[in-house]
């Protein structure tokens, strides 16, 4: 590879980061404190988050959570620095630990392991708009086999316009404006032989649907024999799935009539087969990117016949969150990835690669604001050679 674009930082007034942390944050915890009777205490603890994040420097953790020593090494080199000097990618992290902890996720009391997203991840199950996308995989049957290899994977992408965090934006248009890169015929190039499946969630509610749905194709039709799908382990970027959002998704589809529901029923057999397993790995929520992966987790993607990356801020951890020119070549970014990889996309953020001039120049000619719009997508795929 050459050499590195510029990384992110926070710290750029108007920029797509900055105003993740000066508009969208303030949104979300006025939405939480409207979502539950948080005391004075928690409600402090919050608004001095907010006043750190913005306009302070970083301060340590304070409580004594089983991944504060993990915490304390990844934060060691920024503390008492401000936060604008910080990266996008490592801010954003530190800044949900954070919240977890001021609301008391951690510590003995009422708040200890509740999930603070829970009730925007339950409405967005029970909307409309979710049960009617669940709906159309009843038509699954009636298409035929290219057909369904299409529709599942289009289903995973764009599910990925369905984040709660992503929705907080003052500018969300949310329009299907089409793949900038890729296509569904891409993404199934990269299976072979029948192999172990690694699947690298993003947000639950309907994304986790559509890509339950995906393992279960990926399953019926033989492309994996095995599928390990890997979910954050506390709650993370509001909507992200967890393990419980896992069992709350399954339980919604096996309760559906028809196809939908069918399927449910064979992921929750699959998973009590062990041909379906589900893997929460700390590093999943931690500040980094997927170069700096721990040893078990690359041994674990080493093993995969593919790994599907989904949403935006798994692609920006896997390409690392840079300005990268967008004529940037995805294989070379990726070339540390240690097995098949394709990634599901919608562009949410300003990192992108891997597209041709033509359509990096007529995306810029539109004046939209493609990359962070969420209303493009991309299907990206590379092997190692
Ligand atoms: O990973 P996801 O759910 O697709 O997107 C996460 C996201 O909403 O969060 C970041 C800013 O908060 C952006 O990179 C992105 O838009």
């Amino acid at each position: 590879m050459g050499s590195e674009a510029q990384s992110i930082t926070i710290g750029v007034p108007g920029s797509f980061a900055w105003k993740v942390f000066h508009e969208r944050h303030p949104a979300m915890i006025e939405q939480l404190c409207a979502a539950f009777p948080f005391g004075a205490g928690v409600r402090d603890r919050l608004a001095e988050l907010l006043r750190e994040t913005t306009g302070g420097v970083v301060e340590p953790l304070d409580d004594d959570a089983p991944d504060h020593g993990a915490w304390a090494a990844w934060a060691e080199d920024r503390l008492g620095r401000p936060w604008s000097e910080c990266s996008f990618l490592w801010a954003e992290s530190y800044f949900f630990r954070k919240l977890l902890a001021a609301i008391g996720y951690f510590a003995p009391g009422p708040w200890r392991g509740i999930d603070p997203f829970a009730p925007m991840k339950n409405a967005e199950l029970g909307s409309a708009g979710a049960a009617e996308a669940l709906a159309a995989f009843n038509e699954l049957p009636l298409l035929g086999e290219r057909g369904r290899d299409d529709a599942v994977v289009q289903a995973a992408v764009w599910g990925n316009q369905a984040d709660l965090a992503f929705r907080m934006s003052v500018d969300a248009e949310g329009a299907a404006a089409g793949l900038v890169t890729g296509d569904s015929l891409l993404f199934w190039s990269l299976f072979d032989a029948p192999g172990p499946v690694h699947l690298v969630a993003d947000n639950s509610a309907g994304e986790l649907a559509a890509d339950l749905v995906l393992v279960d194709h990926l399953l019926t039709t033989g492309r994996a024999d095995r599928v390990v799908l890997h979910v954050k382990p506390t709650p993370y970027y509001v909507s992200d799935a967890t393990p419980a959002d896992v069992l709350g998704v399954l339980r919604h589809l096996i309760e559906l009539a028809g196809e939908v529901g069918a399927i449910g029923r064979r992921v929750w057999d699959g998973l009590r087969a062990g041909r379906i397993e589900v893997r929460d790995h700390p590093f999943f929520c931690a500040p980094l990117d997927y170069r700096g992966m721990p040893y078990d987790l690359r041994e674990e993607f080493a093993s995969a016949s593919v790994t599907i990356m989904k949403g935006d801020l798994n692609y920006r951890r896997l390409v690392g969150d840079r300005y990268w020119p967008p004529t940037t070549s995805f294989v070379d970014v990726t070339s540390y990835f240690p097995g098949p990889v394709v990634a599901l996309r919608v562009l949410k953020s300003e990192v992108v690669v891997g597209l041709d001039e033509a359509t990096a120049a007529t995306l810029d000619k539109t004046g939209d604001a493609w990359r962070t719009s969420g209303s493009y997508a991309l299907i990206q795929a590379a092997r190692p050679v």
